[in-house]
C-alpha cells in the first residue's frame, strides 16, 4: 500500500473542522517536518498523541516510532485514523476525551511520551491533566497558543510571569522550541502558535504532594492582587510575621517571587 504523505491524507474534504473542538488542521509539510524533529521519535517508545484530528502528525510520527496510542474526542474522525495508519505502523485510537483518560494506564511501565497540537480552549486544562501523571510522563511535545507559551515560561519579574508560570516551573522544564503562523493551519487561528516541549522534573525535585492545595491558595491569592505588597495580598491567609518566617520580604510583589518561595510560603500555611 502506498504510504501517505501528511499532505495526502485520505480524509474526504467534507469533514469540516468542528470549532467546539478546537479543530485547526495543519497542513504546512514543512513546519511539520520541524515539530517531528524536534520530538524525535523512535520505535522502542511509547507515544500518546492527544487531538491526532486527520493525522497531520500522526502519520510522519508513527513512520518513525511504528506503534502509536492516539486520543481523539471526534467521534467521525476517531475511526478513519486506523485505516489511515494501515502498512505504516499499529495505531491505537481511544475516542475519548483525553481529560478522562487515566495516562498513567496507558503508560504501562514505559515512560510516556505525550504530543499534540491541543484545542486552544482546553489546554491548560489538558496540561494540568497530564502533570497529575507527571510521574509516568518523560516528555510532552505541545502546540499551544503562543501568548499561553509565553507565560508558561515566563521569568519572575517580566510582565507575563504569573499564576500559569508559578504553578508549571515547580513541577516541570519549560522549553519554548518552534513559532507556527497562522497560516500553517486549516482554518488558521486568530492567534500565532508555539511549540513547547514540556519535561516534568524528577519526583524529588517537585513539591511534595501533601503541599499542592496550600500552593494553589497562595498562588491564587498572590497573584489575584499582583499589584499588592504579598502581605496585603495575603492579608489573613498568611501574617506578615508568617511570610517572613519563609524568608520573604512582605514588601515584595508576586510578580517577584521566583516559584520556590510559594512553596515556602505554602509550608507556612
Ligand atoms: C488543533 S486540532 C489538531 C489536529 C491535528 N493533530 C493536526 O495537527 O492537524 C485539535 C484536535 O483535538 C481534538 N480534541 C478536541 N478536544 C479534545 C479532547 N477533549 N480530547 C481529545 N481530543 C480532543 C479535536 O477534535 C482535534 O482533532
Amino acid at each position: 500500500m502506498a504510504k501517505l504523505s501528511p499532505m495526502q491524507t485520505d480524509f474526504p474534504r467534507t469533514h469540516i473542522p468542528r470549532k467546539r473542538f478546537g479543530q485547526h488542521f495543519l497542513h504546512d509539510a514543512g513546519i511539520i517536518r520541524r515539530i517531528v524533529q524536534a520530538i524525535g521519535p523512535r520505535e522502542d517508545q511509547a507515544i500518546v498523541e492527544i487531538g491526532p484530528g486527520e493525522g497531520a502528525l500522526t502519520l510522519p510520527v508513527l513512520r518513525e516510532a511504528r506503534h502509536l496510542t492516539v486520543i481523539e474526542l471526534d467521534r467521525d474522525l476517531a475511526p478513519r485514523l486506523a485505516a489511515l495508519a494501515e502498512g505504516i505502523g499499529r495505531i491505537e485510537v481511544i475516542n475519548a476525551d483525553v481529560l478522562t483518560v487515566d495516562l498513567t494506564g496507558l503508560a504501562a511501565g514505559r515512560p510516556l511520551r505525550v504530543i499534540g497540537n491541543l484545542p486552544y480552549n482546553i489546554s491548560t486544562p489538558i496540561l494540568f491533566h497530564c502533570l497529575e501523571h507527571a510521574d509516568a510522563i518523560a516528555d510532552m511535545h505541545f502546540m499551544l497558543q503562543k501568548e499561553v507559551v509565553e507565560r508558561m515560561a515566563a521569568p519572575p519579574g517580566s510582565k507575563t510571569y504569573g499564576r500559569l508560570s508559578v504553578m508549571l516551573q515547580l513541577v516541570c522544564q519549560v522549553e519554548p522550541l518552534l513559532d507556527v503562523p497562522p497560516g500553517a493551519f486549516r482554518p488558521p487561528p486568530k492567534v500565532d502558535s508555539q511549540v513547547v516541549r514540556v519535561t516534568p522534573l524528577p519526583a524529588p525535585e517537585r513539591p511534595a504532594p501533601d503541599l499542592h492545595t496550600a500552593i494553589d491558595r497562595v498562588v491564587r491569592a498572590a497573584f489575584g492582587q499582583r499589584r499588592k505588597t504579598v502581605a496585603n495580598a495575603l492579608g489573613t491567609l498568611l501574617p506578615a510575621a508568617r511570610i517572613e518566617a519563609a524568608g520573604i520580604d512582605p514588601r515584595s510583589r508576586a510578580e517577584q517571587l521566583p516559584p520556590g518561595a510559594y512553596v515556602a510560603l505554602a509550608g507556612q500555611l
